[in-house]
């Protein structure tokens, strides 16, 4: 389902709403959840929810999406974005946290390592975030509908809007993602969009079936919503 909010805040607000309701209910609550500028928000809203909560020690996070060749405590990994946003102000267990290694040797291995996890810890709970050319994760248009992890050459859209999140130019190639139909197994699935600069690929996404985006593979599913902001669904017919 399509729901459109005032502002980023109140998507922010549902969301992370959403989250701590999630790790109340669960008894074995698995988050696969994106980095990048969308979720910020909606992290320290839920960060400030679970303030007074114990609940975060039953909550295991696995990994999303890494940047090839990038150390994970380096500015810019996903890995990095979200020990800032999250794993460290809700002070995560290392146990908690199962994330690819961007740096690993055995890329294939680091795929199976994942896929293994998640076939014995299934994720309850996504939260992602859609590039400025339509992908999830990163799945890139073109790229094959997967159940399982694989390693994705990044287009160039990804590599130059990239760059926003480190602090100096790099060099990006390739990233290490869940595929597309393990993160549509994931009992329920959010999908953020805010801010004007995504009104184009919203409109792209809602209207045109034809162009056959990674963000569309989510689209017709009860247990997958899409939240946007008006900002962003400003291109959407009424
Ligand atoms: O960062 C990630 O973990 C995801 O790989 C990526 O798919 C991201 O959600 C989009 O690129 C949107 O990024 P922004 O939220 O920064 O626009």
């Amino acid at each position: 389902m399509l729901k459109i909010f005032e502002n980023e805040e109140a998507v922010a607000i549902e969301i992370a709403k959403e989250m701590q309701e999630q790790l109340r209910n669960q008894p074995n609550p698995v988050f696969c959840l994106a980095s990048g500028s969308t979720p910020q928000k909606s992290y320290f809203q839920f960060v400030k929810n679970m303030e007074n909560s114990s609940d975060r020690k039953k909550l295991k996070v696995v990994s999303l999406d890494e940047w090839i060749g990038i150390d994970r405590n380096s500015t810019g990994s996903c890995y990095q974005m979200l020990n800032e946003d999250l794993f460290s102000p809700l002070k995560l267990d290392e146990s908690q946290i199962v994330f690819f290694n961007g740096t690993a040797e055995d890329m294939k291995r680091e795929c199976e390592r994942m896929d293994g996890f998640i076939r014995n810890n299934p994720i309850t709970f996504s939260l992602m975030g859609v590039g400025m050319n339509g992908h999830i994760g990163l799945n890139e248009p073109g790229s094959p509908v997967l159940d399982y992890s694989s390693v994705i050459p990044l287009s160039e859209t990804t590599k130059e809007v990239a760059q926003k999140y480190f602090d100096e130019p790099t060099t990006l190639s390739d990233g290490i993602t869940l595929g597309l139909d393990q993160i549509k197994n994931s009992s329920r699935v959010v999908v953020a969009i805010t801010g004007e600069r995504k009104a184009e690929i919203v409109k792209q996404i809602f209207h045109h079936p034809d162009t056959h985006l990674p963000a569309q593979e989510l689209l017709g599913y009860d247990h997958i919503d899409f939240y946007l902001d008006m900002a962003a669904a400003r291109y959407l017919n009424k």
